[in-house]
């Protein structure tokens, strides 16, 4: 099957994944988000979670869209074994980060690529980001910002919260929502190619 010049779908509703793939000048020629149900199997992995989550979505919009490379992902904190939710409200944003103040957890990115000729590939990519210790004060502060709204284990490394992280050891961009660098090679290696 000829792959070149199919487009490129992003399965995704996140500004900031569109901004990520934008920086290394893959521009996809449609947005479709997946709404899929995210919630955790039992006894499942964070690891495993963002990458079932990431296939999932790509496959959702591939169903229709059988011609098009689509793009889907997921970002997961994990604290241990334990699985941190989207911070939707107040006192889910509160409890996340006092339970990841002033200690280390791991950030994980799904990625998952349908291609037009019918595969699935995906990859994970792991960070793991060091926390100073939160006060109540510092955890207030951060909740009348409002930029937890809607993120994974309650914070935003791209804004405010910059100021409470000690270190990371891996990729930036795998925290903000999409690892840049196995997404490029995902679409290299498949043969999309810039129209
Ligand atoms: C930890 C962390 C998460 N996040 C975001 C990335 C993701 O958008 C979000 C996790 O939710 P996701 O379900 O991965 O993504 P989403 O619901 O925003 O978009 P879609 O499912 O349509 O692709 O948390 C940050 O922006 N910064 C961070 O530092």
């Amino acid at each position: 099957m000829h792959l070149t010049g199919a487009p490129l779908i992003l399965a995704s509703s996140s500004p900031r994944r569109k901004a990520l793939l934008d920086m290394i000048g893959v521009v996809p020629d449609e947005i479709i988000p997946a709404d899929i149900d995210e919630t955790p199997l039992k006894g499942e992995s964070p690891r495993d979670l963002a990458l079932r989550l990431a296939q999932g979505k790509a496959q959702k919009i591939a169903q229709d869209r059988s011609k098009a490379f689509v793009l889907g992902s997921d970002t997961v904190v994990g604290c241990g074994r334990r699985i941190l939710p989207k911070a939707e409200d107040e006192q889910t944003a509160r409890d996340c980060l006092a339970l990841l103040s002033g200690g280390s957890h791991r950030v994980y990115s799904g990625v998952a690529l349908a291609t037009p000729d019918g595969k699935l590939l995906a990859r994970i990519c792991e960070t793991r980001v060091k926390l100073r210790r939160l006060d109540n004060a510092a955890i207030e502060e951060y909740i009348a910002s409002g930029e937890w709204h809607g993120k994974a284990g309650g914070y935003a490394i791209q804004g405010l919260f910059a100021k409470h992280v000690i270190s990371i050891i891996g990729s930036h961009p795998n925290v903000v929502g999409l690892p840049v660098y196995e997404t490029w090679n995902l679409l290299d290696g498949a043969g999309w190619r810039k129209p």
